[in-house]
């Protein structure tokens, strides 16, 4: 434990991060999307990929070989939508569908018992004015960030879609939301997963996040001798030994790598 209550990985600062430019062939990146990526908005419809990101990324996936892979509570199609034209590697709904590089898709069908917590959440939901349900098809989050008076209720219609949908389903909270997720579904697994096959197999994983689900992902990036940087202020427990205030700010490194690489390029 370091003196921020910090734990684990050697520390990354934000100005090292020039450490990619100066030796790609050995890191590979994993980068989570909301409050990393892109600023919180009030509803989950309402995010924007700022003008130049999907490109910094795409420049930042091809200086790394191919090494960048998105991890991400979102499913593909809304990522594909967000970063139009570009399809990244991807983990979506924390694991439960993975894009593997050169294109492959696994993913975790519903069951017919999740399908019923599903539709028993829409209609509880419809009862709590300013909640929204936002259907990923094999995973459900509940957000309560325009009414978190009905947190408590939120939590507790929560717990009875997870005892509907059997032991294959798992809550997983977030940044004033509940989901219901497959259990098998962790950013962890889904790291060591990339991790196994090319190009990022031998690399350093650098894995960046804002969240408690991105700890499993921080978690499997220093078990492969790499490192994990949160996003936010410094206040929440995490087991990341870097730090960067603001998805701006990431968006900035990020930028600059790309500038970086794109100069080295002509
Ligand atoms: O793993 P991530 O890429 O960070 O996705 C986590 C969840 O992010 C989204 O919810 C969060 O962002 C919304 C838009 O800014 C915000 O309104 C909400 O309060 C946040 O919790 C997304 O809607 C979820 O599906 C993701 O699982
Ligand atoms: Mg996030």
């Amino acid at each position: 434990m370091n003196g921020n209550g910090e734990r684990g990985g050697e520390a990354f600062s934000p100005s090292s991060f020039g450490a990619l430019a100066a030796n790609p062939e050995k890191w590979a990146l994993f980068l989570d999307i909301d409050g990393t990526l892109v600023d919180i908005a009030p509803t989950p419809d309402a995010v924007e990929a700022p003008a130049g990101l999907a490109a910094s990324l795409a420049v930042v996936m091809t200086g790394l070989g191919g090494a960048l892979a998105l991890v991400t509570g979102r499913g593909i199609g809304f990522v594909d939508r967000l970063f139009h034209p570009h399809c990244f590697p991807l983990a979506g709904l924390h694991g439960a569908e993975l894009r593997l590089p050169g294109g492959r898709t696994i993913a975790i069908e519903p069951s017919p018992a999740f399908l019923q917590a599903k539709a028993a959440l829409h209609a509880g939901a419809a009862s709590l004015p300013g909640v929204i349900v936002e259907d990923k098809g094999v995973a459900v989050a509940v957000h309560y960030r325009l009414a978190p008076h009905h947190r408590d209720s939120v939590e507790a219609l929560m717990r009875e879609a997870a005892v509907r949908a059997g032991p294959r389903w798992s809550l997983q909270s977030g940044k004033m939301l509940v989901e219901l997720k497959p259990a098998a579904a962790d950013k962890g697994e889904a790291l060591k997963s990339f991790m196994r096959g090319a190009p990022f197999a031998g690399r350093q994983p650098l894995a960046v996040g804002d969240d408690l689900t991105d700890e499993d992902m921080f978690a499997a990036a220093i078990a492969h001798g790499g490192r994990a940087i949160r996003i936010g202020d410094g206040n929440a427990r995490t087991l990341a030994a870097g730090r960067i205030g603001t998805p701006a700010h990431m968006r900035t490194l990020l930028a600059s790598l790309a500038d970086t690489w794109e100069r080295d390029r002509r």
